[in-house]
């Protein structure tokens, strides 16, 4: 990371963002007026129904597409610059791993580019690999894995650098129940340790409600924030939460404004 980066400025900054795509059928507006900031350290999560902008606000925070108007910043930089210096860590719901490598130099790909020496590298990409499940899968190529573990792979190459924000989307959607429970109590054990702050896209209720501080609801046509639902959960966050009535009243909570959504959508008709 680079000097310039300071934890006391806000991982993600959003002022007034919007994102028009111009297609044959005309414009698709895929985001108006969006307003959000995530602290240093901050768990977010984005939830709501197919189309509403989740992938396309994660996508203008990394960079990947530019915002049509308004202005984005990550820790006080603007994105591009972000970019450039790998101040944050990337999960996709494709694991787009590179099949000629291996999974342990899969993982270590962010240390190598950040020049990070060799016995360093393999005690933290060992490290990585236990804490995803594939220590004895190091040497195996992605297209010997199953799509559960080749995401796994990706999770771990995400944290390998312990970035600051980790942006992630939709990185267990794959992966079965046990599995995913046990990653999401890691993630927010490893998001907490490493003072991260996570921007998380999700289409789960009870996924968004255990990972997050705050979980940012929106809607579609066009794209936009209409709640944000706070969880005071803290960092300690473990199997026992899931049986809370705290955990179900959020629940509950981020369920009723996804069904405000439904309503207002259903009336637009
Ligand atoms: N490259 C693109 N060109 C044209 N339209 C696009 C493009 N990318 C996204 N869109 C449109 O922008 C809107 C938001 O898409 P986006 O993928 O961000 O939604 P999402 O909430 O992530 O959906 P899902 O939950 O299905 O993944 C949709 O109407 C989509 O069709």
């Amino acid at each position: 990371m680079s000097p310039a980066t300071t934890t006391s400025a806000a991982a993600v900054r959003a002022t007034g963002v919007g994102k028009v795509f111009p297609t044959k059928a005309g414009e698709v507006v895929a985001l108006t007026g969006v307003e959000l900031e995530v602290r240093a350290g901050e768990f977010v999560s984005l939830i709501g129904p197919s189309g509403c902008g989740k992938s396309t606000l994660l996508r203008l925070i990394a960079d990947l597409d530019p915002a049509s108007s308004g202005e984005l910043s990550i820790f006080g930089k603007p994105a591009a610059q972000a970019r450039v210096d790998q101040d944050y860590g990337i999960a996709f719901q494709q694991a787009g791993l590179l099949p000629w490598r291996t999974v342990a130099s899969n993982i270590g790909l962010p240390l190598e580019l950040h020049k990070v020496g060799r016995a360093e590298r393999t005690a933290r990409v060992a490290e990585l690999a236990e804490l995803v499940g594939l220590t004895e899968f190091v040497d195996r190529y992605p297209d010997q894995l199953s799509g559960g573990m080749q995401q796994r792979v990706a999770i771990a190459r995400a944290l390998a650098s312990r970035p600051k924000l980790l942006l992630m989307d939709e990185p267990f959607g794959a992966l079965d129940e046990m599995t995913r429970e046990y990653l999401q109590s890691e993630l927010t054990r490893i998001a907490a340790e490493t003072e991260a702050a996570v921007v998380f896209v999700t289409h789960s209720i009870p996924e968004a409600v255990f990972l997050s501080d705050r979980v940012v609801v929106m809607s579609p046509r066009p794209g936009r924030i209409t709640d944000v639902i706070t969880t005071d959960f803290g960092h300690d966050r473990d199997d026992a939460l899931r049986e809370s009535p705290e955990y179900f009243e959020r629940v509950t909570a981020v369920r009723e404004a996804l069904h405000g959504v439904k309503v207002e959508r259903a009336n637009e008709r």
